[in-house]
């Protein structure tokens, strides 16, 4: 089968990004992760993530870059990451399905919580992106900012 697209955004404002706390299915519920969704047949991955962001948190939406790379998710799936920012006017983002929990994260506060195991890479280089482009970067060792889990 060939492989599936899911978008998810680095949503950034005011120096914080934007994780979601996912409340379904069972096995995912509870971790955190970048909003977003699949993409459909037709669709592109930038529309797609314009479209997840609006029926998922309520948000106008822009995107405003791709972070390099793709991570593999379950079989046929893999995650691909674009920047994104809420447009002018834009309501702020509530979790009205798929999350139960939003939290905007500083850069000391980014590994506070349990992303999905297959996201923590993503948001490594989502993080190692932004702190080029958008200034989202760490204090320093020691700060808890851009180091991984464990680190
Ligand atoms: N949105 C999103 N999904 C992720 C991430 N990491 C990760 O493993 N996934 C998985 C969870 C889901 O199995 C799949 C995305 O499905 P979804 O449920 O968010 O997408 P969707 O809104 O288009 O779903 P659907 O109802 O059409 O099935 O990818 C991530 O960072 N963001």
């Amino acid at each position: 089968m060939s492989e599936r697209i899911v978008v998810g955004a680095a949503l950034v404002e005011d120096g914080r990004l934007l994780a979601a706390r996912r409340s379904a299915p069972a096995e995912l519920a509870g971790r955190w992760e970048l909003p977003g969704g699949k993409v459909e047949p037709g669709e592109t991955a930038d529309a797609a993530l314009v479209r997840e962001l609006r029926e998922e948190l309520g948000v106008d939406a822009e995107v405003s870059g791709r972070v390099p790379g793709e991570w593999p998710l379950r079989a046929p799936y893999v995650l691909q990451v674009w920047t994104a920012r809420l447009r002018p006017g834009s309501a702020a983002p509530e979790p009205l399905e798929d999350h139960d929990a939003l939290r905007w994260l500083g850069p000391d506060e980014i590994w506070d919580v349990h992303w999905l195991d297959q996201d923590v890479p993503a948001v490594r280089q989502a993080l190692a992106h932004l702190g080029a482009v958008e200034g989202l970067r760490s204090r320093g060792p020691g700060s808890g900012g851009l180091e991984e889990p464990g680190a």
